[in-house]
């Protein structure tokens, strides 16, 4: 099965070049001639395109490297095979010798390999190699495989995008924030070595549509000279496939699955049914999660994977743990300095009187900055622009006076899902969706989540905290049998709130949480425990996590000979320990 995906994926990515490269005409002519006058189709990879290393190439490489041994039994197989082990690879590959062939059957259709390499010279002198893969298969299969390739083609593309971290509008200091992120990871190889970690970073990007979640990753990319591999998970039909697609991506890329809330129904880890969603299969979230924590982690130099989505809400908790995601990223409407960096990008001004009629505006409603960029792109000139976007702001601000006025299918008592989706965003922008403003983190919530309950045996939990509660039971069993409140609507309550205490652990980075934070929900473990929940463990944990916390932060109360102390007493340095809690506020917890 690995084979077959092996050759497709190979295979896919050819073709996507070839078509990519010439014109359909000249396409069907070619292949009108070739069935014409040959009974075989030959492709032909070169180690450089273009003047850089070709992609296909490694490909094709890395697939001969790891399923040669095997294929090399077959009857008429060469009799020297090369092998070899790279630094960073975890096993020993082995690769065709010069001008040799080997013949892999793929749903039954032979395809013949055979690997080419010259020496080119100038003036008799030998100056570099030329090294190439041929792949030659029966014309008349040529259909069959170009069916066969057809769902790979959709699902890892790479991408070229022009946007910099100049042209891309952010609030205050986000941008030297991600800049110094990014610098400090790819300069950091050393340091990841020592402490033991991974050298790969996880973002997750969100906000509402618009916001620049996509130009961000360009931004990223262009900022580290890495490639861009957008990855549609909802076209991947099986685990398998996902785990070789994420084999294949180079080093020194980000790898983009946008959307993950929606694109991808993924099942979760407790749901035995991996199928049932989708008719063909489908990558399953534990696969992902494999992916992310192993595959991706330990074949390849600098990685990064980017999440995004418009609803950090709806993405389950395991994608969200500290130590997947390290930085999450928020980005928000339009602010008056978004504006301006907008205008100054796209009109060349940075002041003009119509200014404040804009800025006023801006403040009060929830633009995009796509929506302002939009209308900012209309004219060539400035003052047309300007009018035009205070006009589009007006009828924004009307239609959104009108809407206020309008009642709320929730306050009706209605279950309008669409309706609950507005409502949302429309809650997030009031409150942390705009990047500009200091980050509310004493305001705790625990359950951020929607509002569909669910089963979890007698009890009735939100949705979205069931994998939690089901998590909790497996290891530490029913922590309310003992509780002084008998009705189920109550207990069930009482798990929804360590579960959800649970849920803004595995979604926070230390970081991320404050000290009056954790100490409000050690308040409310405590109130659990009064009532008989056997909660002490995650009692223990919130009590070390401020200990680790006040230790890692110097904004923390504790004076510096305590912290020295405290580094003493846990017998780990501070780089170390912040390390070790980014990616352990939850392990061992469930
Ligand atoms: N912060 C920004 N700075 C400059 N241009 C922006 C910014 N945000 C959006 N744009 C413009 O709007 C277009 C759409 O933005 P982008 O696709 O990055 O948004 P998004 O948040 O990824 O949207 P979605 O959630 O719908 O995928 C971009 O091509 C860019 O031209």
């Amino acid at each position: 099965m690995a084979s077959s995906l092996s050759i497709l994926a190979t295979l896919s990515i050819i073709r996507t070049t070839f078509n990519d490269l010439i014109p359909k005409e000249i396409r069907n002519y070619l292949l009108r001639f070739i069935r014409r006058f040959s009974s075989e189709f030959t492709l032909v990879i070169e180690e450089t395109h273009d003047g850089s290393s070709n992609h296909l190439f490694k490909a094709a490489m890395e697939y001969l490297g790891s399923h040669l041994l095997s294929a090399s039994s077959a009857e008429g197989s060469p009799k020297r095979l090369t092998v070899g082990k790279s630094e960073n690879a975890r096993k020993i590959s082995f690769g065709l010798d010069k001008h040799s062939e080997i013949v892999d059957i793929f749903h039954g259709i032979p395809m013949k390999w055979r690997y080419n390499a010259d020496v080119n010279t100038t003036n008799n002198q030998p100056r570099s190699e030329s090294r190439w893969y041929e792949i030659s298969f029966q014309k008349n299969h040529a259909e069959m495989v170009k069916g066969k390739r057809e769902r790979w083609c959709s699902d890892t593309i790479k991408l070229d995008h022009p946007m910099t971290f100049d042209t891309l509008a952010l609030d205050g200091d986000l941008r030297n924030t991600i800049i110094e992120d990014l610098d400090s990871f790819i300069n950091g190889k050393e340091y990841y070595k020592k402490i033991g970690k991974v050298w790969k970073r996880g973002y997750l990007l969100y906000g509402p549509p618009g916001t620049g979640k996509s130009s961000l990753i360009a931004a990223m990319a262009n900022h580290l000279n890495f490639d861009i591999y957008n990855m549609n998970l909802s076209a991947i039909y099986s685990d398998s496939s996902l785990e070789y697609l994420l084999l294949h991506v180079s080093n020194r890329s980000i790898l983009v699955i946008e959307d993950i809330d929606c694109t991808v129904k993924l099942q979760n880890r407790e749901a035995g049914d991996q199928t049932a969603s989708h008719p063909h299969g489908q990558a399953t979230l534990s696969g992902l999660l494999n992916a992310i924590d192993g595959l991706l982690s330990c074949c390849g130099d600098a990685r990064i994977i980017v999440f995004t989505t418009n609803y950090k809400d709806k993405i389950d908790p395991a994608l969200l743990r500290a130590g997947r995601m390290d930085k999450h990223i928020c980005l928000t409407y339009c602010t008056v300095s978004t504006f301006k960096q907008l205008a100054a990008n796209y009109l060349g001004i940075s002041n003009h009187d119509l200014f404040s009629r804009v800025e006023k505006i801006i403040k009060e409603i929830s633009v995009s900055p796509a929506e302002v960029a939009g209308e900012l792109m209309k004219s060539k000139d400035p003052i047309n622009c300007l009018e035009g976007l205070i006009q589009f702001l007006e009828s924004k601000a009307s239609d959104s006076e009108a809407n206020s006025e309008q009642p709320k299918p929730e306050e009706e008592g209605g279950n309008n899902k669409k309706q609950e989706k507005v409502s949302k965003s429309k809650g997030s922008t009031e409150t942390d969706m705009k990047n500009s403003d200091p980050p509310n983190h004493n305001a705790i919530t625990f359950v951020v989540v929607g509002c569909n309950s669910t089963s979890v045996g007698e009890y009735t939990i939100k949705e979205e905290l069931a994998p939690i509660l089901k998590a909790l039971f497996m290891k530490h069993g029913n922590i309310v049998s003992n509780c002084s409140l008998k009705s189920m609507q109550c207990r069930s309550s009482l798990l929804e709130i360590a579960c959800g205490i649970i849920h803004k652990l595995q979604s926070t980075t230390l970081d991320d949480l404050t000290e009056p934070q954790l100490q409000s929900m050690l308040a409310s473990v405590s109130d659990l425990e009064s009532l008989n929940l056997q909660v002490g463990w995650l009692h223990k944990r919130l009590d070390e996590i401020i200990e680790a916390l006040q230790l890692v932060k110097p904004s923390s109360t504790l004076k510096e000979d305590d912290r020295k102390n405290l580094s003493q007493t846990i017998s780990c340095n501070e780089p170390e320990l912040s390390c070790f809690y980014q990616r352990s506020l939850v392990d061992g917890l469930l």
